[in-house]
């Protein structure tokens, strides 16, 4: 029996407002997820978790309201922290140390976690979920780096240059055979 998780990046943050666990959706990022709820409402997803990072939770949280469904929030579905969650790191920091961190995995700054340690607490997430949720179709607001190194631990093909071509927000269905990976089809379309 197949079961199906959505990936749904969160849509577009303001970067200058709250910390990385508080800052919410922009108006284009809140629009975007009545598109979501659009494209996703006819899959009957009918399990919902999260990051627990407002933005992640926000994007689907019409498409759950109109599922009747309640989003479980999982700490280690949380974005990779790059060196505290205090504040967010400007880009200009931010895409040396992706380049830095998908070259050599382990790579960690002070008070931040290394690709590796991320993706290992997140995929026990994912784990976890397919085998108690198995045969159903789950939906999972996330983010770009940890989903990018969720999709990676399943296919090499989900590296650096794919996070850099996804959008904000982003849907991809991954299709699962019990804990092996299928298929990836790529949802969302950028206006
Ligand atoms: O999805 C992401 O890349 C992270 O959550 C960062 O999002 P941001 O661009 O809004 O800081």
């Amino acid at each position: 029996m197949k079961t199906f998780v959505y990936m749904v990046r969160h849509g577009e943050s303001p970067k200058t407002e709250g910390n990385e666990r508080t800052r919410g959706l922009t108006d284009k990022g809140q629009s975007d997820t009545y598109r979501i709820t659009e494209l996703l409402k006819g899959e009957e997803i009918e399990v919902f978790v999260s990051s627990p990072y407002q933005r992640a939770i926000l994007t689907i949280q019409e498409l759950a309201r109109c599922a009747g469904q309640e989003i479980v929030v999982f700490e280690d579905l949380k974005e990779r922290i790059f060196s505290n969650e205090d504040s967010r790191m400007p880009d200009k920091e931010l895409i040396p140390l992706l380049e830095k961190s998908f070259s050599d995995p382990n790579f960690a700054l002070t008070g931040g976690e290394s690709n590796i340690v991320c993706q290992s607490r997140a995929i026990a997430v994912l784990k976890e979920l397919l085998t108690i949720h198995h045969g159903r179709r789950i939906g999972l607001g996330t983010h770009g780096a940890v989903m990018t190194l969720m999709m990676g631990y399943y296919d090499k093909q989900y590296d650096l240059d794919f996070l850099m071509h996804t959008s904000k927000p982003d849907v991809y269905r991954m299709e699962f055979d019990d804990q092996a990976l299928v298929e990836v089809k790529r949802l969302w379309s950028i206006r």
